[in-house]
């Protein structure tokens, strides 16, 4: 057995607040045939996406160099620090090409190639997991973030986790994660499950990818999941809570359009269609030559299309870049040798001297030639079986600046989900496959234009930037929030127009009305109250305000119109449209509420800065008036004193507030409550403080959740603070009040 390269000792040591760890570093290292060597780009769209975060971030890149048995001391490349991590060719047959590229690839990608599962791949995978994971540790300053990428590196997180708490740690997951079905066949699907759960936040290409994961955790733990969180228990009887949510990623659009405008690449774009002879229409295919990307099924449409006479090859011809991808695993080396049978058959029996049917590439091409194909595409042919998002539709959309070109897409990629103006395809079905591949190429121009235009809205909105800037934040919530309602968020606003019935649910203090010293003197600004009330005027939309304190202490401080939905006590009270519903306390809940009173009266008699506030379930401990420090203290004691004499009182932690409660309830719970009330179709939820992350956690596919402020959240948008929050809810008046006027028209 071949020894493992011990780690080199010139990791530069705790000097990074950000470090990326993937298997693979944005530069492989190369040598060329007279012994030449050279650091050229990696393929893959994981180092298209990673490169410009991390050009910014000014953070380490921890990865394998692309080459077994080589050590590499730290250097930089491109204005990025690298930390090699080294491999040795056993484990690079074990961990890479078999337990990465032989088992999990083919199992998360649907076993569209059978999964092979070998218990020696399994030991490898471990073993070089840890060696990443110390790589990291060693890079990572205290409470530095380390943001783990991809499937090869699933147990990173919760072995980083055991040898340094202090971290942040985030996971994203660049391929599709099965349903339970097909993952459950995996012999260390626990295993794998714990390590990804050592994570703070767990992103994932789609919502469905999401799905699967919370499915599994709670199959194979049974951990309680709500919406997009997981509650893990830490074994001291407490729980961290993880995010496991969607973050489709993206490409650097702007980027991709600069090249795209660039004379000589348009040049490039004209000489190619003229050296494949000026034909009418040039359909193009880019791909790693990979079994996921349907390239089999591209060729046999297009093949019968030619065979049956629907495609003329004087007039069509199909470009096939095929880069090289795994050639060590057997299952790509048999695709190689297919997919070239197919291109070798198919010339022979179309092409003619003058015209090929396809033009094969086996070779991986610089951007900038990318974009030159792109360019000269009349149709884009993507048709993965399965494909965690496809960055090659993206880029083709963001090139086209002169709004013309169709996209082809397959349903099975994530990036349908977002690029839906695309010619939607199920690759399978070869008949439909070949008429949308007739109706691409015959599509008006007009109607050409008109996808296309809404296509590259999209993909300029969520651009790379967005997707990291959005996982960051809420992996750490101190990203800086720009000024006014970001792009993203207008066009998730305007979803929400369109919905049938729409809840709009509020907290109140540092949402509506801007945190003030004394609690009976916050007030909703001007601007806000007006939208609510504009708001509540349209038909099918519902408002409510949901708020931790008493109903009482709420109606002191807000005047809602009419119709107005409340909770009050984090969900223990509700005004409903039937009036309030209180929770009945029961005789031992209402002693244990008498002994709460009580201790905690006494605990602060010394702190006259501090004050109690009595709810119906619960007294809530103030601290605002108090130093930070002592505020911290007192809230330390007196949670110490309550919870050794009435365990089963619940606790919680709000903005220099401690709460206690005899009945649990949450502003999840309430949340759920208003909207089976309201029967609403979708739900905009918008907070500031800890406590409405329990609501933020029962959101779904459809609804919104906005944090107001700074601070860790698993919101997926944000605003700075209630001024904003009038401009968004202003916004939404505006939007949905001419929505509203357009349905109305129809019924
Ligand atoms: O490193 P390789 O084994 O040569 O493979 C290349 C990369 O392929 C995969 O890319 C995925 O990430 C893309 C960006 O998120 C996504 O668009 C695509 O659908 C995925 O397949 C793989 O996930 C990477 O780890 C590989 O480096
Ligand atoms: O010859 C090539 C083929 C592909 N790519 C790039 O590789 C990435 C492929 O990413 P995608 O998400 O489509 O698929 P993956 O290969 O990651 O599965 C894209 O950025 C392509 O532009 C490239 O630079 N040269």
């Amino acid at each position: 057995m071949t020894q493992s390269p011990e780690p080199p000792d010139l990791y530069p040591d705790a000097a990074y607040d950000m470090v990326v760890v993937s298997n693979r570093l944005p530069v492989d290292y190369d040598e060329g045939p007279a012994g030449e060597t050279r650091w050229k780009s990696s393929p893959g769209g994981l180092v298209t996406a990673l490169e410009p975060v991390m050009r910014q971030a000014d953070g380490a890149w921890v990865g394998w160099a692309g080459v077994a048995d080589r050590e590499f001391d730290p250097f930089e490349h491109d204005g990025i620090s690298i930390v090699p991590v080294p491999l040795s060719a056993e484990e690079l047959e074990d961990y890479y090409e078999g337990f990465s590229n032989d088992t999990l690839w083919p199992l998360y990608h649907d076993v569209i190639a059978p999964p092979s599962f070998h218990r020696e791949w399994w030991d490898a995978y471990v073993r070089v997991n840890r060696r990443f994971a110390e790589a990291a540790a060693r890079a990572a300053a205290e409470g530095a973030v380390v943001w783990v990428q991809d499937y090869q590196l699933q147990l990173v997180p919760r072995m980083l986790r055991e040898s340094r708490p202090d971290l942040v740690i985030g996971f994203f997951n660049h391929i599709p994660f099965p349903a339970y079905g097909i993952y459950s066949q995996l012999p260390w699907r626990r295993q794998v499950v714990d390590g990804l759960l050592g994570a703070d936040v767990i992103g994932f290409q789609r919502a469905t990818d999401a799905s699967n994961f919370a499915r599994a955790v709670r199959r194979l733990y049974g951990y309680t999941t709500r919406g997009t969180t997981i509650e893990v228990p830490t074994g001291d009887g407490e729980s961290r809570r993880v995010v496991a949510r969607h973050f489709p990623i993206s490409i650097d659009s702007a980027g991709f359009e600069e090249l795209a405008r660039r004379p000589e690449i348009q040049a490039r774009a004209r000489e190619i269609r003229e050296s494949l002879g000026n034909p009418k229409t040039v359909m193009l295919g880019v791909d790693r030559l990979d079994y996921t990307k349907g390239i089999r099924h591209r060729m046999k449409a297009f093949g019968e299309l030619l065979r049956d006479g629907r495609l003329k090859v004087e007039d069509a011809i199909l470009v096939q870049v095929a880069s090289p991808s795994r050639e060590r695993v057997e299952t790509y080396r048999q695709l190689r040798d297919e997919i070239e049978l197919t291109v070798g058959r198919l010339n022979g029996d179309q092409a003619t001297l003058g015209h090929q049917a396809i033009a094969y590439l086996h070779h991986g091409y610089p951007r900038e030639e990318m974009v030159a194909l792109y360019l000269a595409a009349d149709v884009m042919l993507v048709t993965a079986l399965r494909d965690g998002m496809n960055l090659v539709a993206k880029e083709y959309v963001a090139c086209r600046f002169d709004n013309d070109g169709v996209l082809v897409l397959s349903e099975f990629t994530g990036a349908s989900d977002e690029l839906r103006q695309a010619v939607l395809v199920n690759p399978h079905d070869i008949e439909g496959l070949k008429d949308a591949i007739v109706e691409a190429i015959e599509m008006p121009h007009r109607e050409r234009a008109r996808r296309m235009r809404a296509l590259r809205r999209r993909v300029r909105t969520n651009d790379v930037a967005n997707w990291s800037a959005s996982f960051l934040e809420t992996l750490t919530g101190t990203g800086k929030i720009a000024a006014g309602i970001s792009e993203p968020l207008q066009v998730a606003i305007a979803a929400l127009a369109d919905v049938d019935r729409l809840l709009v649910a509020l907290d109140f203090d540092g949402t509506l009305a801007p945190i003030v010293e004394r609690p009976e003197d916050a007030r909703a600004t001007d601007r806000a109250s007006r939208a609510i009330a504009q708001l509540a005027e349209l038909d099918e939309t519902r408002v409510a305000i949901v708020s931790g304190r008493a109903l009482d202490s709420l109606l002191e401080v807000v005047h809602p119109p009419a119709g107005t939905l409340l909770s009050g006590s984090h969900g223990v009270e509700l005004q409903l449209d039937a009036g309030v519903v209180t929770v009945d306390l029961r005789d031992a809940e209402l002693a244990r509420l008498r002994r709460l009173t009580e201790l905690v009266e006494g605990a602060i008699a010394a702190s006259p800065a501090a004050w109690i506030e009595r709810k119906p379930a619960g007294v809530a401990l103030h601290t605002r008036r108090m130093p930070a420090n002592d505020g911290i203290a007192l809230q330390q004691e007196v949670r110490e004193l309550v919870t050794s004499e009435l365990p089963d009182v619940t606790t919680r932690t709000g903005k220099a507030v401690l709460e206690f409660a005899v009945r649990a309830s949450d502003k999840g719970d309430s949340l759920a409550r208003l909207r089976q009330h309201v029967g609403a179709d979708a739900v905009l939820y918008l907070g500031d403080d800890v406590t409405d992350e329990d609501a933020f956690a029962v959101l779904g596919d459809g609804d919104l959740g906005v944090k107001v402020g700074q601070g860790k959240s698993i919101a997926a948008h944000r605003v700075r603070g209630p001024e904003e929050v009038s401009e968004l809810l202003e916004l939404l008046v505006q939007v949905r009040s001419s929505a509203r006027r357009g349905a109305s028209r129809w019924t």
